[in-house]
């Protein structure tokens, strides 16, 4: 393992899903007199189970944020099913699609645009909160458990998004996803934007808050190595299609399709005596990265 301190546990998660997606097609429409519609995705077919982590890894514009998009009920399904806790999302009325929505949550890519810039980030952490009916009492002590177990100190409450670094937005992304206790978070590029020390130590966020909560995560990344390091699964997509599935293992040792193999050629696996030297490296920049943002939280 290069890049985080964390460890993703060896057992597999079980039970039932958490969401079946089958047989699903995308297909955008476009302006234009006869122009036939885009397939964005075509006969896609994915499990998660709970506490389970699947990578989505992909090229750009292979469809990967769609698919995520189709999950969350927000891209134009053509055809299959999104069945998540035994409700089919493409069926679903609006009640049911608000009451799922308390239990599916997002994390996007980039911490700078994703946070109301004129809003406390007490306010941001409430508002899903006030939304569900909770009384300000109440969302008050969930907004100070979230910033704790994010790793913020609780006087981020009357700060605003910009007196924020990257790697500390995202921690507020994520409290946000995290305020109603969700079953299953699609995590759209979350560590892209940020520097690979800031990464490692996202991650392991990621990490510590499914093995706290079992919360369940769809990772999307076009980064194998990041989505083989917290995935229990992969998925790799090409040209719409997931053209391959495996346990990060499986897929790193033994992978079967053509741009897989491409992929791996791009991010190749060290030998262990590099792995451990690496690891070691990381590990000092890890300690240096996490009093470098305690010293510059805002104190008030
Ligand atoms: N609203 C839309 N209307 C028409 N086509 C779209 C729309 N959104 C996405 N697409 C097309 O669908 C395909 C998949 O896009 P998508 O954004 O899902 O890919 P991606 O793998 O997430 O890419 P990236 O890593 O660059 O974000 C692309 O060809 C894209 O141009």
């Amino acid at each position: 393992m290069t890049r985080t301190q964390g460890k993703r546990s060896a057992v597999e998660p079980q039970g039932e899903n958490i969401l079946t997606v089958d047989n699903l097609d995308v297909e955008y429409p476009l302006k234009g007199f006869r122009r036939k519609p885009f397939r964005a995705l075509t006969d896609i077919n994915i499990h998660i189970k709970p506490g389970e982590t699947l990578g989505l890894v992909g090229e750009s514009g292979s469809g990967k944020t769609t698919l995520g998009r189709a999950i969350l009920g927000l891209a134009p399904i053509s055809k299959g099913t999104v069945v998540f806790e035994g409700n089919d999302i493409t069926q679903a009325d609006r009640k049911q699609r608000r009451s799922l929505g308390r239990d599916l949550q997002v994390v996007f890519q980039d911490p700078y645009t994703s946070l109301n810039p004129s809003l406390e980030i007490g306010d941001i952490l409430a508002e899903p909160l006030g939304v569900q009916g909770q009384s300000p009492e109440a969302a008050r002590k969930r907004v100070r458990e979230l910033l704790d177990q994010v790793g913020l100190p609780s006087d981020a409450i009357n700060r605003l998004p910009r007196e924020f670094s990257g790697g500390q937005r995202q921690r507020i992304a994520i409290a946000r996803a995290l305020a109603l206790s969700p079953k299953l978070i699609v995590c759209d590029e979350p560590v892209s934007a940020l520097d690979l020390s800031t990464q490692a130590v996202v991650l392991d966020l990621f990490l510590q808050i499914q093995k706290d909560t079992g919360v369940s995560y769809l990772f999307v990344s076009h980064d194998l190595d990041v989505v083989r390091h917290i995935s229990h699964r992969v998925a790799v997509m090409y040209h719409g299609e997931i053209v391959e599935q495996g346990t990060a293992e499986q897929i790193t040792r033994d992978p079967q399709h053509p741009y897989t193999q491409r992929l791996l050629l791009a991010s190749p696996v060290p030998d262990p005596d590099r792995q451990a030297k690496r690891r070691d490296e990381r590990h000092a920049l890890l300690e240096v990265q996490r009093l470098e943002e305690a010293s510059t939280l805002p104190v008030s």
